[in-house]
């Protein structure tokens, strides 16, 4: 019993435990059995929804994988797993993977990933509030007004990445590219000696994407620091978005967060992206944000995301459309001859002389018609590179069809998050045949247009952008940005480094993506992808320009 004579807290729990050991020994075992309980918990699965896959440690196997192979673990679980211990379900068009006492479900059949993304009862903008609020670091006095805002900001995206306004952002970043190449064979560059493809692709895009956004006044133009920034921020999506200890894992994440958010706080406060060259997507958020109430001074640090989106994917697979186009000399050869008659040629006045230069024009808006090789090759790259992982939760429950010979039907219950793999439909043998993990730069040449049923299978296996009310805004900007620099640099530049000859360097493996990424970065981040590019003859002194219409 407890008196008060002086004796510690600690004393009388000790004396209490020697008094009677039994009660405290039982207490133990009953927190011990509940703990367990919870950590080996398995979700309720009705027997309409995917079928279960258990994972070998109860309750928490698949947490463990998918953190440690982070977006590898979807391709692992449908074709390891489900090969060996699970076969009875043979088709495993979908499953459910409980994750300790919650579950979600995998789709792997590209129909019913069709019919999800279709489904207006499963929606994306739940993740978009969770993850953001995270992502900016914002209080939550300071996110109140995003919630509402969000149909609107959304509808705004969609609406400004078409027709005339994604002519005028084609146009703009396609010319900042020529700017650069065109420097290129100058007196003061006769050859562009890069260390590392990687990087100077990264940077090129980054500073093309930005300028299309934000105008002359692009604070990346006049901070070039803030490239780097981005990406650092980009490395820590993961750790930031989910709030999982940032500052210990990913410190430089959230000081290049600070820096890319003090830099477009400015931006925005001037009320800079009011300019004429401003594009439209970035003057229509920010009306939407203002208008919902968001301050001047909170509208920069909430369009970090949208810098990142705009970017970080186009980015990437641009390198590896460029690694896996200029390393093979019969695919560049193939492309150069369909390109040629394409690229206009004409006489313009050269600045400050009286001489004429030659120009040489492309206009991006025919490439997708008159290229049918180089989109192949494009279409490929993003088949094979690109792991986004689409998400939708589940507004209410929902039976989804795959369509097939068994009209297989599935049930998905309220609030669960559906996760549709592109890194398992993107290469599935039975859309893409017995090379689907090889590239093939013509796979895609005439795709499409028998209507079989093996055709329709591949369009639907096919989600590089998404899909739906969701699918991918930037989608046709991205192609525009990576289809130019392809074409201006197979017609007019050689490009030596990579290949498979002697001092060449092999095209590099893909690294595992990480969870919140969606398309491969190569493997030692390009160092050692040393690539030199020079005027190809009969095309030195051609000033290259764009066009987009
Ligand atoms: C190769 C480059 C790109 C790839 C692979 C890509 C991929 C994707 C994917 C997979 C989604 C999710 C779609 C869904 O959930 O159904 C998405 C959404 C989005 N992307 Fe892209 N993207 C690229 C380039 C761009 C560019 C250049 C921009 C803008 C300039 C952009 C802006 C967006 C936006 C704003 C969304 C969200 C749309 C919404 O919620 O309705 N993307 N993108």
């Amino acid at each position: 019993m407890a008196s008060f004579t002086g004796t510690s807290t600690l004393d009388v729990l000790w004396n209490d435990v020697s008094s009677s050991p039994n009660k405290y020994l039982t207490l133990l075992a009953l927190s011990a059995l509940v703990f367990f309980v919870r950590w080996a918990a398995t979700p309720n699965v009705d027997s309409r929804e995917p079928p279960l896959i258990k994972p070998a440690i109860p309750g928490v196997g698949h947490i463990i994988n998918l953190l440690m192979r982070q977006v590898d673990f979807y391709p692992y679980v449908f074709h390891v797993l489900t090969s060996k211990a699970y076969s009875r379900e043979k088709k495993h068009l979908a499953m459910t993977i409980p994750l300790a006492d919650k579950k979600m479900y995998l789709l792997k059949s590209p129909r019913l990933i069709q019919a999800a993304m279709r489904s207006k009862s499963l929606s994306f903008e739940p993740f978009l509030l969770e993850y953001s609020q995270n992502l900016l670091g914002m209080t939550d006095d300071e996110f109140a007004p995003v919630p509402k805002s969000v149909p609107d900001l959304i509808q705004a995206v969609h609406s400004s990445m078409a027709s005339k306004h994604l002519h005028a952002m084609n146009a703009t970043a396609l010319n900042y590219i020529a700017d650069e190449i065109n420097a290129i064979g100058s007196f003061s560059l006769p050859s562009l000696d890069v260390n590392n493809a990687w990087i100077w692709i990264r940077t090129l895009i980054t500073k093309a994407t930005t300028n299309a956004m934000f105008g002359h006044r692009n604070p990346f133009h006049f901070n070039p620091s803030l490239v780097d920034d981005l990406w650092a921020f980009d490395n820590g999506t993961f750790f930031l978005g989910t709030n999982l200890f940032p500052r210990i894992f990913r410190p430089r994440s959230v000081a290049a967060r600070a820096r890319l958010q003090a830099a477009l706080q400015k931006y925005y406060a001037a009320r800079l992206d009011e300019g004429p060259d401003v594009s439209q997507i970035m003057r229509a958020r920010a009306a939407v944000l203002r208008a919902h109430g968001v301050p001047n001074s909170s509208v920069g640090r909430f369009e970090i995301p949208m810098v990142q989106v705009g970017i970080v994917n186009t980015m990437p697979i641009m390198f590896w459309f460029f690694a896996r186009v200029v390393s093979r000399p019969e695919v560049l050869a193939r492309a150069r001859t369909e390109l040629l008659p394409l690229v206009e040629e004409s006489l313009a006045p050269a600045p400050d002389s009286s001489n004429s230069m030659r120009q040489a024009t492309v206009n991006i808006s025919v490439l997708g018609d008159r290229a049918p090789f180089l989109v192949s090759c494009f279409r490929e790259t993003n088949r094979l590179y690109n792991h986004a992982v689409i998400v939708r939760r589940v507004m209410a429950d929902t039976q989804l069809s795959d369509d097939d010979e068994n009209s297989t039907t599935y049930l998905l219950k309220k609030g669960t998050d559906v996760h549709m793999p592109a890194n398992v439909v993107h290469r599935l043998p039975e859309a893409w045949g017995p090379d689907a993990d090889e590239f093939q730069p013509e796979r895609f040449l005439g795709g499409g247009a028998t209507g079989t049923e093996a055709d329709r299978m591949r369009k639907a296996a096919t989600i590089p952008f998404g899909g739906g009310l969701h699918l991918c805004p930037g989608r046709n900007f991205a192609f525009a940005e990576n289809m130019g620099l392809m074409a201006a640099l197979v017609v007019g530049y050689d490009v030596r480094g990579l290949g498979d000859g002697p001092g060449l360097a092999p095209v590099p493996r893909a690294a595992t993506v990480g969870l919140g990424h969606a398309i491969a970065t190569p493997m030692g981040g390009g160092v050692g992808l040393r690539v030199s590019i020079t005027r190809r003859q009969g095309w030195e002194d051609v000033e290259w320009r764009f066009t987009s219409s």
